[in-house]
C-alpha cells in the first residue's frame, strides 16, 4: 500500500507557523497582511477554494478584501478594480480567480496585477523569474506540491517526472519547479501519444488535467509517487450527493504506488497555504523593501 502524503496535515503545520509569524510581525506594524480575492461570476471549481481561503485568512489574522462581481461585469470595470487594489496600501496579495467568463481577457488582467502583489505567481515577471531560477512569487499549487515532496523526503533529483497538463496555473510552473529540483521532466497533454505508457515510466507523476479518475493502475509504475492535483466535483451514482474526486482513480492506484496524495486532503489545502505564504512574503517585502 502506498504511503499517504497528508497535505492537510502539512498545511495545518505551515499555517500554524504563519500565524505565529503574522502575530509577531503585526505587533511591529500598523496593520496585518491583506489578501484581495477577485471573483467574476460563479464557477463551481472556485467555490470551495474561496471558502477555504476566507476561513484560513480569518484564522491566521490576514485581512481579506473580497470582491465578488456579477458574471456580466465588463473588462474595463475589472481592470479598474485591479488598479485600485494595486494602489491600496492595506493589500499585499491580489488573486484573480480563474476561470473568468468568456468575454473577459484573463491574460490582460493577470498582466495588470502589480508583480509585487501577485500572490498567485501568474504575472509574466514572476513566471519569467521562475524560468530563470530567480527568486519571486511562485504559483501556489506547484509550490504546494514541492513542499509536500520535501516534507516526505521524496527527492526529485535524477528522477523521471511526468506532468500531465500544461496550464499556466499548474502544469507549466510545475514542470519548471521539478526541473529546478533536478528532475528529468516531461510535460504530457491531450495530444500526447501513448499517454498511459509514458506515465508508466514516471518516478513522480503529477496529474493536473481535471478529469475525474482518469489515471488508473495501468498508468502507474509500481512504487511511483503519484501527486493528484485534480479537484473534480462529481455526483455520486448511488447516494446522489456531490463529492470531490481527483484525476487519479485512488482506489486502484493506492495499492501499487509508493506514495500518493488523496483528494480531498492532499494538494488542495497546500494551494491555499502557499497563497497565504505568498501574501506574507509580499507583506514583509513591502515593509522591508
Ligand atoms: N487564480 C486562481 N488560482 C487558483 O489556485 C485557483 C483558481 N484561480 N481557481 C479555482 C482553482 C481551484 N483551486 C482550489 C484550491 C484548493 C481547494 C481546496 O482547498 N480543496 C480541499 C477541499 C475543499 C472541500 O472540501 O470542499 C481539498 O482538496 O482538500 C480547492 C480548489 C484553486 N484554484
Ligand atoms: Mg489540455
Amino acid at each position: 500500500m502506498a504511503q499517504r502524503l497528508d497535505g492537510k496535515a502539512l498545511a495545518n503545520k505551515i499555517q500554524s507557523q504563519l500565524a505565529a509569524d503574522i502575530n509577531h510581525d503585526s505587533e511591529h506594524r500598523d496593520r496585518p497582511p491583506g489578501l484581495a480575492v477577485l471573483m467574476v461570476g460563479d464557477h463551481p471549481a472556485s467555490a470551495a477554494y474561496v471558502r477555504n481561503k476566507e476561513r484560513a485568512c480569518e484564522r491566521l489574522g490576514i485581512a481579506s478584501f473580497g470582491s465578488h462581481l456579477p458574471a456580466d461585469t465588463s473588462q474595463a470595470t475589472v481592470a479598474e478594480i485591479i488598479d485600485q487594489l494595486n494602489q491600496d496600501d492595506r493589500v499585499d496579495g491580489i488573486l484573480v480567480q480563474l476561470p473568468l467568463p468568456d468575454h473577459i481577457d484573463a491574460v490582460a488582467l493577470l498582466n495588470r496585477i502589480d508583480p509585487a502583489k501577485d500572490a498567485d505567481g501568474l504575472h509574466p515577471e514572476n513566471m519569467g523569474r521562475l524560468i530563470r531560477g530567480e527568486s519571486g512569487l511562485r504559483s501556489c499549487t506547484p509550490a504546494g506540491v514541492m513542499a509536500v515532496l520535501k516534507e516526505y523526503n521524496i527527492e526529485p533529483a535524477g528522477k523521471k517526472a511526468v506532468v500531465l497538463g500544461r496550464s499556466i496555473l499548474v502544469g507549466k510552473p510545475m514542470a519548471l519547479m521539478l526541473l529546478e529540483a533536478n528532475a528529468t521532466v516531461t510535460i504530457a497533454h491531450s495530444r500526447t501519444q501513448d499517454l498511459a505508457e509514458l506515465c508508466r515510466q514516471a518516478d513522480i507523476l503529477v496529474a493536473a488535467v481535471g478529469r475525474p479518475n482518469m489515471i488508473g493502475a495501468d498508468w502507474v509504475k509500481p512504487g511511483a509517487t503519484v501527486i493528484d492535483v485534480g479537484i473534480n466535483r462529481i455526483q455520486d451514482a448511488e447516494s446522489g450527493k456531490s463529492r470531490l474526486v481527483g484525476d487519479v482513480d485512488f482506489a486502484s492506484v493506492e495499492p501499487l504506488a509508493g506514495a500518493i496524495t488523496p483528494v480531498p486532503g492532499g494538494i488542495g489545502p497546500m494551494t491555499v497555504t502557499m497563497l497565504l505564504h505568498n501574501t506574507v512574503l509580499s507583506y514583509r517585502k513591502r515593509f522591508n523593501g
